[in-house]
């Protein structure tokens, strides 16, 4: 899937006659294949602009289309569905069932999305195996470490074979180790074909990424291409 966001501004209303303009005139252009990060400081508009691109949030001004699909002209019911088949998303916070094993956690996507559980065992067997989190499953979300929280939402949000992982401060409040596995873990996603988006304060994502652009005030103010 290709996703264009076009002269994006989003306004939030914050007082009957003040608003906060959190999105200002944004363009991005995301291709297959590609693996880029989004770095600005707290506040900058990254996790608007996952949101936008995700049509979780519809922007004030501008256009974002999946292919051809302009969102401002989808039904909800489509957009909700394009969604939950073509993107894998990690949000900042991990939005865990509690009372669900975080192995049941990790294949609930397949539900949603009518796929059988059955038919993805191998894959899930191994999908866990690589992030190393097959000894995790039986536990409940709470038991888990950030780190472990954080790649079992990995595989939650890869469960279902999405064309585009999207996510918000992977590597937010953990230690240097775990920081590196995630790293890691998506630069070989991305070598295998996958299509990364990431929003983040960390500027060691910069060595792993392809493309990075800098945010500040909601604003696109640097584009950086590696390789
Ligand atoms: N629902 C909302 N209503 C009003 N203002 C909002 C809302 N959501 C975000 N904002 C404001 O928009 C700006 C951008 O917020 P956003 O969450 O996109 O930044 P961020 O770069 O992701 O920050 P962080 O790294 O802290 O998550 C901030 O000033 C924030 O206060």
């Amino acid at each position: 899937m290709q996703i264009r966001l076009i002269n994006i501004t989003k306004e939030y209303k914050v007082t009957e006659d003040k608003k906060l303009t959190s999105l200002k005139r944004v363009n991005l252009d995301i291709n297959e294949g590609d693996y880029i990060s989004l770095v600005g400081p707290s506040g900058s508009g990254k996790t608007t602009l996952l949101h936008t691109t995700l049509g979780l949030l519809r922007p004030s001004e501008g256009e974002v289309f999946w292919n051809k699909v302009s969102l401002s002209l989808a039904t909800d019911t489509t957009v909700c569905a394009l969604r939950r088949r073509f993107f894998g998303i990690v949000f900042q916070e991990s939005q865990f069932i509690d009372d669900l094993s975080v192995g049941d956690n990790i294949l609930l996507p397949l539900l949603i999305n009518g796929i059988s559980v059955r038919a993805k065992k191998e894959y899930f067997r191994t999908l866990c195996e690589k992030l190393k989190i097959s000894h995790l499953l039986h536990l409940y979300p709470y038991q888990l470490s950030g780190g472990e929280r954080k790649k079992a939402s990995i595989a939650r949000a890869l469960i279902h074979s999405p064309e585009i992982l999207v996510a918000d401060e992977p590597t937010a409040n953990l230690d240097e180790k775990s920081a590196q596995e995630i790293y890691h873990i998506f630069q070989n996603l991305n070598q295998l074909g996958l299509t990364i988006l990431v929003a983040t304060h960390d500027i060691r994502f910069r060595e792993y990424c392809r493309e990075s652009y800098s945010i500040q005030n909601g604003e696109i103010t640097g584009f950086t291409h590696f390789r």
